[in-house]
């Protein structure tokens, strides 16, 4: 009986626990870092803290080891960075450039996708999907951007004056349906409660990632399909991924009859004229013209990682934007005065040319990814040893693990860390500041192929909402904690008064009128009183001339009366 209980201890630690390589754990003692029961490391540490403290706990830490330390959690030895040099040593390297053990928890249905894959696939992927977000092709997108954050804006307007409202509620659904128009050239119109089961499929997906990255444990599928959450998630996973792929292959079916039709018609692209070519259709060219690097499961799970790479990542940090500006009514006044010089009370569509003028808005939103980066940690493993000057050989098999959290907000690379600054981004600070201590996207051959998407698509968002609308924060900024999952999802839903800007517009735009009446009566008096003083002095004049002929023609007549006698 004894032997049975031990044997079947033994298979679950084996089962929950990651065994590195002999080499890997002499190298790896070398390191800096906290003495733990070996392996386990800090496991013990880690089921105290909250998930919400996370950050804080190994931002402490990496205080006490000058910004340099390892340990074990589960058996997967980790090495914590935070030093803008050494981050810049792996960041920018072509070797290191495999995902870190933690993501292979996302791996089901994006595994061959940009995000997940690593080595050579990833990098024949990227090196053909890099074209795909070159800027001329992402302008197409900024009239889907505009249309969708106009919606979204006008709903918010309506639902405004029923009392608090959770931007979630309107961000989440407009990036979704932005998401799946420009990938997959589709209208889920999920704003106005079309196809909600998708997008509720989506989303339980993504708090059913967050949940096993917490739990890193469930490290294996039949564990994690034994949680209650692990069997939502999973049927939740299914539906989602059902339902994309009946999309995707009825698009595939349209394109292929598109391109029948236009080599019937002797190579006439059937696509001119069309105003915006979805990713997909972009992916299925790419791949007539680069025959065997792709089949069509790869270009659909590309599709897939777009869309989940795409959507909560660009809405929750347009919501951190919000609820900073919330906060500092100033600053939303100054972003406010920016976008009225660009367009006035017009509430026409952003163009291209508007969104280059748009220079204070794009530090707000550099100072929102700053604060608040919606990817809390990047992770590698190392396929490989690697040296850093001054630092010992960190092993082959480690996990390197860098949060851009603690990075942004270090007293050392930005004063006043806590103080919501747009100013920060001014073309001399960055200059000045070391290239590697902010880091939103990620840097080097990996970081975020979605970068340019995703600053016009928050440009074109927040800009369309702070031009009909005011908004101020009820959720207080100490009453918020982060958990750091997948994205950095705040501990209670940040709620907002929303007010329309059309008060304001209304109110200038009735003093300029004033105003305007006022010069034109002005100008219109004193053009009266000049016409009065002119016509008086004619008449005077005239008065005068009558006179003196008067007087002339009666000396005259004297004269004449004078000689006759
Ligand atoms: C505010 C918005 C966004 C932020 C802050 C962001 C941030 C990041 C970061 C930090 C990474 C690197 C992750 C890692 O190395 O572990 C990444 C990767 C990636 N992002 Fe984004 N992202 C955003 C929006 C987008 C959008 C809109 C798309 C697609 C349309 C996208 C697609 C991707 C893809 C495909 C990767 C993987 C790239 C690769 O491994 O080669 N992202 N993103």
């Amino acid at each position: 009986m004894w032997l049975f209980v031990v044997a079947f201890v033994l298979f679950l630690v084996l089962q929950c626990f990651y065994i590195p390589s002999v080499r890997t754990v002499v190298l790896f003692s070398r390191l800096p870092g906290p003495t733990r029961i070996p392996l386990l490391g800090m496991a013990l540490d880690l089921l105290f803290v909250k998930p919400y403290d996370l950050i804080n706990f190994i931002g402490s830490h990496c205080d006490k080891y000058n910004q340099f330390l390892s340990a074990y959690v589960l058996g997967i030895p980790c090495v914590f960075m935070q030093d803008p040099d050494d981050i810049k040593v792996i960041l920018s390297s072509n070797v290191h450039i495999d995902k870190g053990v933690f993501y292979d928890f996302l791996k089901t249905g994006f595994e061959r996708g940009l995000l997940l894959s690593n080595g050579d696939k990833w990098r024949n992927s990227r090196r053909l999907l890099n074209p795909t977000f070159h800027n001329k092709i992402l302008e197409e997108y900024i009239e889907s951007f505009g249309r969708h954050g106009h919606i979204m804006t006008q709903r918010l307007l309506e639902d405004s004056t029923a009392g608090p409202i959770a931007l979630k509620e309107y961000l989440f659904p407009c990036a979704i349906d932005i998401i799946a128009e420009t990938t997959m050239g589709i209208s889920l119109n999920t704003i106005n409660f079309e196809n909600r089961a998708l997008m509720e499929s989506i989303q339980s997906v993504f708090s059913g990632f967050m949940f096993r990255l917490m739990n890193p444990y469930l490290k294996r599928d039949w564990m994690w399909k034994l949680t209650p959450v692990g069997r939502k998630t999973t049927r939740d996973l299914n539906s989602a991924l059902t339902t994309t792929r009946n999309i995707f292959m009825q698009r595939v079916a349209e394109y292929n009859a598109s391109k029948a039709k236009a080599e019937q018609a002797n190579n006439e692209d059937t696509s001119k004229g069309k105003k915006l070519k979805p990713f997909l259709e972009k992916l299925l060219d790419l791949n007539s013209e680069n025959p065997g690097e792709w089949d069509m499961e790869d270009i659909m799970e590309q599709v897939n990682t777009m869309v989940q790479a795409g959507h909560e990542t660009s809405s929750g940090s347009t919501i951190y934007a919000l609820w900073a500006l919330g906060h500092n009514p100033d600053i939303q006044e100054k972003a406010y005065q920016e976008l009225y010089e660009i367009f006035g009370v017009s509430d026409r569509p952003t163009t291209k040319e508007d969104l280059q003028k748009m220079v204070y808005l794009e530090k707000i939103i550099k100072e929102t990814m700053r604060l608040y980066p919606i990817i809390p940690l990047i992770m590698r493993r190392l396929n490989q040893d690697l040296k850093i000057e001054g630092k010992p050989l960190i092993p082959a098999g480690a996990n390197v693990i860098i949060s851009p959290l603690l990075l942004h907000r270090s007293e050392k690379f930005f004063p006043d860390p806590d103080k919501f600054d747009p100013e920060r981004f001014n073309k001399d600070e960055c200059a000045a500041r070391h290239p590697f201590a902010y880091i939103p996207f990620s840097a080097g051959p990996r970081n975020c192929i979605g970068y340019k998407f995703a600053m016009l698509e928050m440009k074109v968002v927040l800009s369309t909402v702070l031009r009909a609308c005011k908004v101020s924060s009820i959720t207080k900024v100490e009453d918020v904690k982060f958990i750091p999952a997948v994205v950095l999802h705040p501990t209670v839903p940040i709620e907002f008064f929303v007010e329309e800007q059309f008060f304001k517009d209304e109110q200038f735009f009735l003093e300029e009128q004033f105003f305007k009446e006022e010069q034109f009566f002005k100008e219109e008096q004193f053009f009266k009183e000049e016409q009065f003083f002119k016509e008086e002095q004619f008449f005077k004049e005239e008065q005068f001339f009558k006179e003196e002929q008067f007087f002339k023609e009666e000396q005259f007549f004297a004269e004449k009366q004078f000689f006759m006698y």
